[in-house]
């Protein structure tokens, strides 16, 4: 990735997350020179976890510090940032939850003032008792509990890129205690990742102890936080979800990691991308030019989704839309969108599926909209034998498959197939493609680790998947047969609620619809549009709610001015009001 100037190495480090391993080659220069990182990061942490405290005015000379240490570098950084809250006049605790602690910032805290509670019978810490009882164990993990639990703040700083698995062992204990065991985060979505009131605050070092480091899952406990400080570069799990909501307010430290050669594991799509995938009408524009969209979809049980989809891809800037449908839906969609054009036709995209029952609803089996949808699927199949019809899919326009279409999407297809599910949709898929003989995946079990669940429906069927949720998940092909990540945080967490997806089918159609057909020709551009799509759904939703809530932050940069930021919680909405917003969101983006 060439980033030829500061302003936009910025940018692509606050909107790209880079896997463990990428982190620690991009460290590698910087320690060789004796760079004092840890010392970097640890004061980062300490000022930081200071301007938390006088957020809540709670001076610090008051304050009672928990600092959960672990054996690793992790560790050391949370008994240096200890050590420095220790000198500013905290109480400070570390509750050792290893067998050992980072010598030097041991030493450090130990020499501010800070004091030490070890907690494995096994430890080999100087001046630290071990060699205790069973019994002794149990009671000094419960103190530590009641500790934390009881100070103002808790500095995390059991694991950082070095956990592996689930956590195990005291800090798997620890962690059940403190924070959160078997559930996703849960806590009302408010604006800039406000920091509930509730103490302890807890500060997480470099990234919250339990979470999936490099795929944001949540393999088993985990603490979450009210704020991260995170070191050299994003990583997967301050964006990918669930880990990302267990993250808080996150603080990004620059440590002037060279990122040109860096390639993200996923990236964050912001504004300036999504205008990319907007096309501007020109001077010799007619409405075909502009892209016409075909819609497949309502029924006549679901005609409501025939609406949204048709109105939400006619606001967004196509020139064209055709409905195709059963007669109810027909008259209700000309009657809610006059410009619409009924009946087939050449179309530059379709969208199948919205509002369609599937093959387990009681009226699936004998809806017209399902075969219609079936014959279309077939033309993106990819079959081993037949090269002239895999070239005949290849050159097919892009397609929206969502809602009662994804039980027809065929074994293998083109990557201009855009696959919309939500998590329970996708499990269903994945346990069709994946047939008898592979345990079943649950809802529950997409919910907790989603990225791997799109990668693999990705891997199956060849389709490009787009996962819905506060952070939407985009995994395509990336040109150079590999996998592209992309995700959308953009959307407000009002925007849950009945027909948001139906809108956000037709608007995806349209977007696609206006790429002059290079979608077809270079697939690598599919997963840009669909985060696009999602991109601006969620700004529309944003401004029809007025809220400045959304599913991701962008961290803020550490030693950098804060942006003021605003903090409208804002109000309920319908799919239909993000609709009539959707050119202001239009208006934004193209400023
Ligand atoms: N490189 C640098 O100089 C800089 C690094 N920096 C900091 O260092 C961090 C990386 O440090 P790291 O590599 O030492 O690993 P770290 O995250 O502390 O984890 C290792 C410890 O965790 C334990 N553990 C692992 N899995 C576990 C599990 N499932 N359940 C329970 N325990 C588990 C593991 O135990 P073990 O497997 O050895 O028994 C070991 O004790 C990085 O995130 C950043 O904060 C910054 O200061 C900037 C400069
Ligand atoms: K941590």
């Amino acid at each position: 990735m060439d980033v030829s100037n500061d302003a936009d190495r910025l940018q692509t480090l606050l909107y790209s997350s880079y896997s463990t391993d990428t982190v620690r080659q991009m460290e590698r220069p910087l320690l060789d020179d004796g760079v004092p990182l840890m010392r970097m990061a640890a004061s980062a942490t300490a000022q930081v976890t200071m301007s938390l405290l006088d957020d809540e005015d709670l001076p610090i000379e008051n304050a009672r510090v928990t600092v959960l240490a672990g054996a690793g570098n992790n560790g050391g950084d949370g008994l240096y940032a200890g050590a420095e809250l220790a000198n500013e006049g905290a109480q400070v605790t570390a509750i050792a939850v290893g067998r050992s602690l980072h010598e030097e910032a041991f030493r450090a805290f130990v020499h501010a003032g800070g004091r030490v509670l070890v907690l494995d019978s096994a430890a080999d810490i100087p001046g630290c008792t071990s060699g205790f009882s069973a019994g002794e164990a149990g009671e000094r993990l419960q103190a530590a509990v009641e500790y934390a639990r009881s100070s103002h703040v808790v500095l995390d700083a059991m694991t950082g890129i070095g956990a592996a698995g689930a956590l195990r062992g005291i800090a798997g204990t620890l962690a059940a205690s403190i924070g959160v065991d078997g559930d996703l985060p849960d806590k009302p979505a408010l604006p800039d990742n406000e920091p509930s009131a509730d103490l302890p605050l807890v500060v997480a070092i470099d990234v919250p102890s339990g979470v999936g480091v490099d795929d944001g899952s949540l393999p088993g406990p985990y603490i979450p936080a009210d704020a991260t400080v995170t070191f050299g570069a994003m990583k997967p799990c301050a964006m990918v979800p669930p880990a990302s909501y267990a993250c808080g307010r996150v603080t990004l430290v620059d440590f002037g990691f060279d990122i040109d050669d860096a390639v993200p594991f996923a990236e964050m799509t912001d504004g300036d991308f999504v205008s990319d995938s907007i096309r501007l009408p020109r001077l010799a524009d007619g409405k075909y030019s502009r892209g016409v969209v075909g819609l497949v979809t309502g029924s006549a049980r679901y005609p409501g989704a025939a609406i949204l989809s048709a109105r939400a891809a006619a606001r967004t800037n196509a020139g064209m839309v055709r409905y195709l449908g059963p007669q109810r839906a027909q008259d209700m969609v000309l009657s809610a969108l006059p410009e619409a054009v009924l009946g087939k036709g050449r179309v530059e995209s379709w969208v199948v599926g919205s509002g369609v029952p599937s093959a387990g609803d009681e009226t699936g089996e004998d809806d017209a909209q399902r075969v219609t949808i079936a014959a279309l699927l077939e033309h993106y199949a990819l079959h081993e034998t037949d090269d002239e019809m895999n070239a005949r899919a290849l050159a097919m326009p892009p397609i929206v498959v969502d809602a009662g279409a994804l039980d027809l999407l065929p074994n293998r297809v083109v990557p201009q197939v855009v696959v919309t599910p939500h998590a329970g949709e996708l499990a269903v898929l994945l346990n069709r493609l994946d047939g008898d003989g592979v345990e079943a995946v649950s809802r529950q079990q997409v919910e907790a680790n989603p990225l791997r669940s799109a990668l693999r429906a990705h891997e199956l069927t060849g389709a490009t998947v787009l996962l819905k949720g506060a952070v939407t998940i985009v995994v395509g092909p990336d040109g150079d047969g590999g996998d592209r990540i992309i995700l959308s945080g953009r959307a407000p967490a009002w925007m849950a609620t009945a027909g948001s997806g139906d809108v956000l089918a037709g608007m995806l159609g349209a977007l696609m619809a206006q790429q002059d057909g290079l979608l077809t020709d270079d697939p690598a551009l599919v997963p840009e549009v669909a985060a696009a799509a999602a991109y601006t759904h969620g700004l529309a939703g944003a401004i029809a709610s007025k809220s400045e809530q959304r599913g991701w932050c962008c961290p803020r940069l550490y030693g950098h001015a804060t942006r003021h930021s605003a903090n409208a919680i804002g109000h309920p909405i319908v799919a239909t009001d993000v609709i009539a917003a959707i050119p202001q969101a239009f208006d934004e983006l193209i400023r």
